[in-house]
């Protein structure tokens, strides 16, 4: 069946982890070492031992790398043998069981798929039904702690038993999510309907209350083997480790240096506690990386290096020196992209690489705009992968589409699509009775609503009020226009008078964050785009030349896919992947690590790992860049360069002319900084190899930080992945209400891990680790 000699093309370490079918394997490896290849040389392996296709479980975390293993597969052993294997994302396989034992947990095996928009409106439905307010109960921070409880497998009504879980949520000011997620739960439940996490919670209720169910799986799959084990969470471990607790054949891959979901429940623990949960586990290293220059590599493992809770590894590559990666400073984020896209041409003139082995990284989604704009502007065709294009993006589009409405009342999808937005208590079926009506009447939505007895339009009094009311304001922006004003300040009125952006405002979730940060984006877009043309001598700056603008980049999305394209995305995405070049941008404090990542030493030392991540993407080329100034939040900020290009070794990198990282714009010290303080502290040796002369100020004059220092400047957070694992007795903590503390217990045995801690001020307390805010001062 299997012809080719495919352990020829592997090295001794990495033969020898195919090679071993007697046991658990753990596969910990540095980036582009040749973990996922491992994998699936192995399943070809299996195959050639005799396994038969079907008894072999793989789980991917993308698509795209289940699809690429998939290819290669079926080039070693043939379509119709690969076809049989078990092999697609974990959402993608625990569907399909779930569909062959629905009805064990009262679904019908075609049970519906809910996606974030359904999940949401639901939501909406039932913050309505309860009567609860919506700028409390914001339906995406419910959705968040509903993910997050089912995560860690707590049903609803295990949530409003526990005391913790309940004291945060009624910290928030929000006691009632656990109705809500009830209710939630219920209703998919009615509707035969399962949303993204449900697919792992149902998988492991199906698993622990039908042991025959989970004998046939523990019996039918024979080997099983796990692809980026580091982001795993705690549903999918616990399946895993269910399906293999009585043969253990399994075999999983993974670095911990590259754990970069720890927001979304993954826990980096679950890799490193393999060993515990399998003893007798065979592990096996693999050290050289096939991927990147020995200068890449080297400067990859110099910035992880200071990560101080990881595996050592030692990573080689054995290709060749190459060049350093390029540091290079800007004025502003419109230089940074300018410069960015004129070295994406000049490479490609050297090199003759296809677009396609380009990709812009960046920290978060907001930044594409900029990027997107001169990339444009000098015809470099691109794609944002695993994410929308800036103008595609929800918010985006119903900001653009108040905008159209100034600039034509009578455009009728636009009015569609925010009649509603923000809520205003148009339902439905109103909307659909202005649409029939304007149909009969051969006229636009608008006209009805500006003439509803003319056009004989039949609604309640209060509805119409609300009609008038939206119509009125449209005219209002119409008015402004129509008289002249500039395309920056008819939008800021329109973001402002919609509340498009302050309803986000009080939400402080991921999903949240990014959109305000769209917003914000969207109107820096239309401010850059007014000051150019007045530079220009333009005329016209109006709100209809700046949507003819934009409209251009719309339509770029339907071009042919199979053109090749520069790849833009986040770190995030960009995990598993390969590029000949790979531009990274915004490499500043603040932005990278992110502002949102800096309470805790763990969560900067996640933001170390992302980074981590993206270096290693790159074959042979890799360029950081930060500018001096950038709009975030729709102000233009002064920024300074991260404090982890700090931490790369400085022969690794190649100043371009103007790019120092020298000391960050004073500000008051963080905890962060004393954190970095710290560490040079302890890394006298390295402190000497800096040769920079603009070093840190803040690395070189160590900050101590006081309880109450660090309280006026810190941001507190919570614990990302609520890993307790680094916690100690003894430890002296800042908690955000408490106030100063010391831990006197730390409780791992729990999925949720919890601390006991004595409070100065406040006696004892125990806290459940996912929800405590705080950040360790000793
Ligand atoms: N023995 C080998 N001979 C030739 N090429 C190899 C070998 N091992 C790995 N490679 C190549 O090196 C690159 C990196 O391998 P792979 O993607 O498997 O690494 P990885 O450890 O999974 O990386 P990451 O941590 O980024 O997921 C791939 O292009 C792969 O084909
Ligand atoms: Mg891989």
């Amino acid at each position: 069946m299997v012809t080719e000699d495919y352990l020829q093309q592997l090295n001794g370490q990495q033969r020898a982890a195919v090679e071993y079918v007697d046991g658990p394997s753990l596969v910990i490896a540095g980036a582009g070492s040749g973990k996922t290849r491992v994998l699936t040389y192995k399943i070809v392996h299996l195959l050639r031992c005799g396994y038969e296709p079907w008894r072999i479980l793989a789980l991917t975390f993308t698509n795209k790398a289940a699809r690429e293993m998939r290819e290669r597969i079926e080039a070693l052993v043939g379509t119709e043998v690969a076809s049989r294997l078990w092999m697609g994302t974990f959402h993608s396989i625990f569907a399909r069981i779930l569909r062959a034992n629905a009805d064990r947990i009262g679904f019908k095996s075609s049970f519906t798929i809910y996606d974030s928009a359904d999940s949401k409106s639901l939501v909406k439905t039932i913050v309505k039904d309860l009567a609860l307010d919506e700028k409390i109960y914001k339906p995406s921070s419910v959705i968040s702690a509903i993910s997050t409880a089912k995560n860690a497998l707590i049903s609803p009504e295990k949530y409003a038993a526990d005391r913790e879980i309940m004291r945060a949520d009624a910290d928030a000011r929000r006691p009632r999510i656990h109705e809500i997620y009830r209710i939630y739960r219920d209703r998919c439940f009615t509707a035969g309907a399962m949303d993204f996490d449900d697919l792992l919670y149902y998988t492991n209720v199906l698993l622990r209350d039908n042991p025959d169910v989970l004998r046939h799986y523990q019996e039918f799959f024979r080997y099983v083997l796990v692809d980026e084990y580091q982001d795993t969470n705690f549903a999918q471990h616990l399946i895993v480790a269910r399906i293999c607790e009585e043969h253990h054949q399994l075999c999983v891959v993974g670095d911990d240096a590259q754990s970069i979901y720890s927001f979304r429940g993954a826990n980096i623990r679950n890799i490193l506690s393999m060993r515990d949960t399998y003893p007798g586990m065979k592990l096996f290293k693999l050290e050289r990386n096939y991927r990147s220059t020995q200068n890449i590599i080297n400067a990859a493992n110099s910035l992880i290096e200071k990560n101080t809770e990881q595996i050592r590894k030692e990573v080689y590559s054995e290709n060749k020196p190459g060049d350093r990666i390029e540091v290079v400073s800007s004025y502003s984020d419109l230089d940074e992209s300018a410069i960015v896209a004129n070295r994406i041409s000049q490479v490609r003139m050297l090199t003759h690489d296809s677009y396609d082995e380009f990709a812009i990284l960046y920290r978060t989604n907001a930044q594409s705009r900029i990027l997107e704009e001169s990339l444009r502007k000098r015809n470099i065709p691109y794609r944002i992968y695993g994410g929308l294009s800036f103008y595609q993006r929800k918010e985006v589009k119903d900001a653009v589409a108040y905008f159209r409405l100034a600039v034509n009342p009578d455009d009728d999808e636009a009015l569609r699509r925010v009649i509603n937005f923000p809520a205003r208590g148009i339902g439905e079926t109103t909307v659909n009775k202005v649409a029939r009506t304007a149909m009969d009447c051969g006229v636009s939505m608008m006209a009805v609503l500006h003439d509803p007895d003319g056009f004989g339009l039949e609604v309640h009094s209060g509805t119409r009020r609300k009609l008038a009311a939206f119509a009125s304001m449209v005219d209002r922006f119409a008015a402004q226009v129509a008289s002249g004003d500039d395309a920056l300040a008819v939008a800021s009125e329109i973001i402002r008078a919609t509340g498009l952006l302050s309803m986000l405002i009080t939400d402080r979730t991921p999903e949240s964050i990014s959109k305000q940060e769209n917003l914000n984006e969207l109107l820096a877009g239309v401010k850059e785009f007014t000051e150019m043309r007045r530079e220009e001598g333009e005329a016209d700056l109006g709100l209809a030349a700046f949507l003819g603008q934009i409209s251009l980049a719309t339509d770029q999305d339907s071009d042919d896919a199979t053109e090749e394209r520069v790849t833009l995305m986040t770190v995030h995405a960009a995990k598993g992947l390969e590029f000949n070049n790979v531009f990274i941008v915004g490499v500043e404090e603040d932005l990278f690590p992110s502002s949102m990542a800096q309470g805790s030493q763990s969560e900067i030392e996640e933001e170390r790992r992302l980074l981590y991540v993206a270096i290693t993407r790159a074959r042979s080329f890799c360029m950081m860049s930060f500018a001096s100034n950038r709009y975030r939040n729709g102000q233009p900020a002064m920024c300074s360069p991260s404090r982890f290009l700090h931490d790369i070794d400085p022969c690794y990198l190649d100043m371009k002319a103007g790019a120092t990282i020298g000391a960050p714009r004073s500000r008051r010290p963080s905890y962060s900084d004393y954190m970095a303080a710290a560490r040079q502290v302890r890394y006298p040796a390295r402190q000497a190899q800096v040769s920079q002369p603009t070093a840190s100020s803040v690395h070189r004059n160590p900050v101590p930080v006081s309880a109450s220092a660090a309280k006026g400047e810190t941001s507190f957070a919570t614990m990302p992945g609520a890993d307790g694992s680094r916690l100690k007795a003894g430890m002296v903590i800042e908690h955000n209400r408490f106030g100063r503390g010391t831990i006197v217990e730390v409780d791992t045995s729990q999925p949720d891990h919890r601390i006991k801690v004595v409070f100065d001020n406040s006696g004892e307390k125990l806290l459940l680790l996912k929800f405590a805010k705080f950040i360790i001062i000793d």
